[in-house]
């Protein structure tokens, strides 16, 4: 479970974030919606380890994950996706999956090679293996040996998508998922969505994707929580209508 308990950010004089609480349980899909400025970017900082909140705690699973920087939170099993994806242009689309397994196993260079250290073989075809469930699952399978650089952005955030999901994250953060995809594209990463056991939080400003994917929403205006719940109640909820109105 990812909860989020009492956590204020401030810069200079503006609340970006004021004593925001909420809960996501293991493997549920929470959306993260509010207008411009609302705090949303500052509370994916603050769950990344990129901000440290002036007040509140983190935590992922029971772990307390606040003063952790974002190397350990990595290592916890937390990934991020970006606005604008982040990817190796120079590698194939595989090999982008690939290496975001390489942590895993592998390692030990040349030496360990020669000695043919037991069970390497097999971790790099389940390795390999894994790659081709991810590229499968996100229908990145005929683009394979595509160098990710002559991709379109919306192919690109896909490959983003299969390398933050290739070791199965404990918990996943989806920065506007659906910015440069098409609607073949946004169907499939909404059926990519949930089909995982992931915990996932993601901000959207495609509510028609929101409302299709997500099994909860919080809202935010202002650096504070207005609304959390089901999503048909908070997009109906006339405190949300009102701040998207502003
Ligand atoms: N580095 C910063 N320095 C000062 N103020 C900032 C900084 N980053 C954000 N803010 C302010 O904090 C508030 C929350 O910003 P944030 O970017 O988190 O909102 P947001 O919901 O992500 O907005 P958007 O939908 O426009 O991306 C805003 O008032 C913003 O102007």
């Amino acid at each position: 479970m990812l909860a989020v308990e009492g956590v204020s950010v401030a810069y200079g004089g503006v609340l970006a974030l004021d004593e925001v609480s909420f809960e996501v349980a293991e493997g549920r899909v929470c959306g993260v919606i509010g207008p411009n400025g609302a705090g949303k970017t500052t509370l994916f900082d603050v769950l990344s380890g990129l901000r440290r909140p002036a007040a509140g705690r983190v935590r992922l699973g029971g772990r307390d994950l606040t003063g952790t920087p974002p190397a350990g939170r990595a290592r916890a099993g937390l990934r991020r996706t970006f606005q604008r994806a982040q990817v190796f242009g120079r590698l194939t689309v595989a090999d982008n999956v690939l290496a975001a397994l390489d942590h895993h196993g592998g390692g030990g260079g040349l030496a360990a090679d020669l000695v043919g250290w037991p069970g390497r073989r097999r971790r790099e075809q389940e390795r390999r293996e894994r790659v081709a469930e991810v590229l499968e699952l996100c229908g990145l399978t005929p683009l394979r040996e595509t160098y990710a650089a002559a991709l379109p952005a919306g192919q690109r955030r896909l490959v983003e998508l299969a390398r933050a999901l290739a070791d199965r994250p404990a918990l996943l953060l989806l920065d506007e998922p659906t910015s440069g995809l098409d609607a073949a594209q946004t169907a499939r990463l909404g059926a990519v969505v949930r089909s995982l056991e992931t915990t996932v939080l993601l901000v959207e400003h495609d509510m028609g994707f929101v409302m299709d994917v997500c099994d909860q929403v919080v809202a935010l205006d202002l650096g504070r929580l207005i609304a959390a719940g089901p999503p048909e109640q908070v997009r109906d909820d006339p405190v949300v209508r009102a701040a998207y109105l502003g």
